[in-house]
Order: C-alpha cells, then sequence, then structure tokens
C-alpha cells in the first residue's frame, strides 16, 4: 500500500488506527533532517505534517508521486498551497479539531491578565503580603471581547466569552453580514474592534494582508488597559512594539503563543526581558492531550480515504 511519510509528532494510536495497511514512516524528528526527509518523501503518495516543516520548493519537487498532504492544524503557511493545487495534491487542514484548545487558551490567558495575580508565589514564598498591590484585578464579567476574525476558533472563544459574561464584537469581511453565526455578535471593522475592546484576540491566517497588522500604531488605536491575545500567527503582531507599550504602560497585558521566528531563540526573546503582565508559550495554544487525537483522527481519516480513493 502507498507509502505516508509523518515528519512531526502525531498521535501513535491514530496512526496504527486510522492508518492501518499502509506503509507508514512515523519519525517526528524528520522535520530537522532536511535531507532525509527529502529522500523520504520521494517515494511517499501522502506527507502528513505539522506546522514546521516547509511543504514547498525542494521539498515538493522531491515528493514526485505525492497525491496529499495532512496537516494536523488548521494553518497553511508553511504549506505552497498554490504548487500542490497546479499539481493536484490535495491538502487537508484538521479544521474545527483544535479549536476548543485555542478557544480555552484564549479566554485561560485573558482571565489570568486581566487579573493580574497570579504571579505572586515567589514574593509571599519569600514572606511578603502583597494584598493591596494585587487588590486592583479585573474581572472578565462586563469586558468586551474583540475578535480579529470570526472562523470557527473565533467562535469557539466567543461561544465562551458569552458564557462569562462578556460583550463580543468581531471583524470578518469574509463572512456574510446574514451569516447566523454573527448572532449575539456585533460586526464591526478593524478599527473599531481595536477601540472597543478590552480583550483583543486574533484569529488570522498569516497572509500579506495581515501581516505587520498590529502594528506600533494599531496598539495605540487599543484601550490602554486593553489584553491582547495572539494564538493566531506571529508576524501579524509587531512583537518588538508589543513590549514596548506593556513597558511603558500603554497595553494592559499580552499573551503571546505564535513569534515571527520559530523556535523564540534567546536573542529574539530578549525583548520581553522584565515586560510585566507578559504570558509567552511554545506555540501550544491549540495543542492538549486532546485535541492531539481529534487532530492526529482527522488528519489521518482524511489522507487514509484520499489515498483509497485515488
Ligand atoms: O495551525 C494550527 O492549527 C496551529 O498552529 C497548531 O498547529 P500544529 O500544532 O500542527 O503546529
Amino acid at each position: 500500500m502507498a507509502k505516508i511519510v509523518i515528519s512531526e509528532f502525531m498521535d501513535e494510536d491514530a496512526i496504527r488506527d486510522g492508518l492501518a495497511g499502509f506503509d507508514v514512516l512515523y519519525d517526528p524528528d524528520l522535520v530537522d533532517q532536511p535531507e532525509r526527509l527529502a529522500a523520504e518523501v520521494a517515494g511517499a503518495e501522502a506527507l502528513i505534517v505539522r506546522n514546521r516543516t516547509q511543504a514547498r520548493g525542494a521539498l515538493l519537487e522531491a515528493a514526485k508521486n505525492l497525491k496529499c498532504i495532512g496537516r494536523l492544524g488548521v494553518g497553511l503557511d508553511n504549506i505552497d498551497v498554490a504548487a500542490c493545487k497546479a499539481r493536484d495534491i490535495a491538502v487537508f487542514p484538521a479544521t474545527g479539531a483544535n479549536d476548543v484548545a485555542v478557544a480555552e487558551y484564549v479566554i485561560g490567558t485573558a482571565m489570568v491578565l486581566l487579573r493580574a495575580a497570579y504571579s505572586a508565589t515567589p514574593a509571599m514564598t519569600g514572606g511578603a503580603w502583597p494584598r493591596n498591590a494585587l487588590s486592583g484585578g479585573r474581572e472578565i464579567f462586563g469586558k468586551t471581547l474583540g475578535l480579529i476574525g470570526f472562523g470557527s476558533i473565533a467562535r469557539e472563544t466567543a461561544r465562551r466569552a458569552a458564557a462569562l459574561g462578556m460583550a463580543v464584537v468581531a471583524h470578518d469581511p469574509f463572512v456574510d453580514p446574514s451569516d447566523p453565526a454573527w448572532s449575539g455578535v456585533e460586526r464591526l471593522e478593524v478599527e473599531s474592534v481595536l477601540a472597543r475592546a478590552d480583550v483583543v484576540s486574533l484569529h488570522v491566517p498569516l497572509t500579506d494582508e495581515t501581516r505587520g497588522m498590529i502594528s506600533a500604531d494599531a496598539l495605540l488605536r487599543m484601550k490602554p488597559d486593553a489584553i491582547l491575545v495572539n494564538a493566531a500567527r506571529g508576524g501579524i503582531v509587531d512583537e518588538a512594539a508589543v513590549a514596548a507599550a506593556l513597558k511603558e504602560g500603554k497595553l494592559g497585558g499580552a499573551a503571546l503563543d505564535v513569534f515571527d521566528a520559530e523556535p523564540l531563540t534567546a536573542d529574539a526573546a530578549a525583548v520581553f526581558k522584565d515586560v510585566p503582565n507578559l504570558i509567552l508559550t511554545p506555540h501550544v495554544a491549540g495543542v492538549t492531550a486532546e485535541s492531539n487525537v481529534r487532530v492526529s483522527g482527522v488528519t489521518a481519516r482524511s489522507v487514509a480515504a484520499h489515498l483509497r480513493r485515488a
């Protein structure tokens, strides 16, 4: 049966159950061995990747027999989708399978950053009692969530926000105004979302249009105590501008899960040193134990079905 190469981590039960009968090469370290990866894909009919394998250029050229790419996530910026289309290589993102993980990350970090009270442990184990200093934390109830992008992850986030008593506003030119998804959510232009929201969360792909969207200027148009959450893609946000705004008190807090260059190097991270009310995470908003099972299952099924049809 067809050969399937999996170059990044995937749930092993999903490989065993969903790809049974296929000749599978699963090596989560392949992504870091470009020459070996190119040699392995030369005979493959399917490639399964997360966000690090760059399915473009030389790798695609080497993959002469490729019929499909399974993406263990939703962002497609690491795949040359146009080149795949031209060669009739199907691309299967795991749409919907990590929505809950990202939505919980957004709500969780927003609550932590609004409350700004959960970093007292070192001071307290040192004998301090910073009650006065930490008494000004804010509640999420009654605040406004502003979503830039209103796809399925943003909608999961909106539902949770509404359940917590937030108002929700959103911008997405690709969702028709008559779409029932807008029910209970105010449809606004980007500028108004930025101006109105207490928590701004990004849910757009990285494209020429969205690159640099949250610039120093855009940050200035947000409320000075607003929280910014970026679990979408690095490159949408000007990282140095976020660090500066937090230091200067022009932004209330930020959670950044994604970065312009990943992994974030110590040099690139230096800009975030001693920045207040900042949460940095290594591109894990969409990855939980549960979402890895769902994402892997969906991807295995899409790839297997395509190869059986092909
Ligand atoms: O695009 C996505 O869905 C997220 O970046 C997570 O993707 P990954 O875990 O497959 O990299």
